[in-house]
């Protein structure tokens, strides 16, 4: 790892240790000698500028890319040593929430909570009925039940994403990108959410965002990465105070222009000319 004076061990119990961590793809490395621990009962923020390699980071966490170069223990033991019932038992205790919300438009709220009950139980339907009801209680939706997912606010939709994350009660919940695009006020909203989640269920929670507000409201522990590297790992006051200079950069919201990622530029450039999402706005 490149030397930096901002990585501190949170002494905590390990859920996640995730240990000399590279990732490629094709022939393009985009994540670099990655070694942190995610705490267990507490909020974990990965952090950093668009392309740094935090998507990619979560898709590592959850299984969804395998992991040739070093390893990530789940409770002492390598996720790419588990069998097909040990990765099934992994994916049933951890909960995803998509960027996107990844909600599905033509169900309502309550049947898309609905759906990984019915996808890995027996439950009757009656029964699937009052778990949703309780999951969209959990998120302050309890009223929205009967909703199509197209009536929403973006805000409301990001937690009905989350009702659906927690339908299976899981002990782990990985979030992608909690607020982007929200106002402050939705957005402190779900930041409170996630720290009820963290008292009330003890769940262990791992959010990626850029959104720096929001990331130092709800961190037990902010991972900072730059370009593929872990810069920095603590608390948020170790954070504050770390003399890292890509840290104070990133803190204090400087731009970098010569240092851009080029495929993020390519990509925002392709996005321009189509109108598309990453077109300027
Ligand atoms: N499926 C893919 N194929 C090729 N390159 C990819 C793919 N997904 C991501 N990348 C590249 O990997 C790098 C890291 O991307 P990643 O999405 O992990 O970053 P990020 O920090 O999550 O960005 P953002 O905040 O914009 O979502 C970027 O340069 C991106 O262009």
């Amino acid at each position: 790892m490149e030397k930096t004076e901002c990585v501190h061990a949170t002494g905590d119990d390990p859920a996640i240790e995730v240990v000399g961590l590279q990732s490629q793809y094709g022939s393009r490395r985009v994540l670099q000698d990655i070694s942190f621990t995610i705490p267990r009962h507490r909020v974990t923020v990965i952090m950093g500028v668009s392309g740094c390699g935090k998507s990619t980071l979560l898709r590592h966490l959850v299984a969804l890319k395998p992991t040739p170069h070093g390893r990530i223990l789940v409770d002492g033991k390598s996720l790419a040593e588990f069998n097909e019932e040990e990765l099934y038992r992994y994916r049933r205790q951890t909960g995803v929430l998509f960027q996107s919300g990844a909600l599905f438009n033509s169900l309502s709220v309550a049947e898309n909570i609905a759906v990984p009950l019915r996808a890995h139980t027996r439950l009757a339907d009656e029964t699937i009925r009052i778990i949703a009801q309780i999951k969209l209680h959990q998120v302050g939706l309890m009223d929205f039940a009967d909703y199509m997912p197209s009536q929403l606010s973006g805000g409301m939709r990001k937690r009905a994403g989350l009702a659906r994350a927690l339908a299976m009660d899981p002990a782990i919940l990985f979030v992608d990108e909690l607020s982007s695009g929200l106002d402050p006020i939705t957005s402190a909203g779900l930041d409170d959410l996630i720290l009820e989640l963290r008292e009330t269920l003890r769940m262990t929670i791992i959010v990626v965002t850029h959104e720096l507000e929001s990331a130092f409201r709800i961190a037990d522990q902010l991972i900072v990465l730059d370009r593929g590297r872990l810069v920095a790992a603590g608390k948020p006051e170790e954070i504050r105070s770390c003399p890292d200079e890509r840290v104070a950069q990133f803190l204090s919201r400087r731009a970098d222009p010569q240092e851009e990622d080029m495929q993020n530029y390519v990509n925002r450039l392709v996005g321009d000319r189509r109108g598309g999402k990453g077109g300027r706005r």
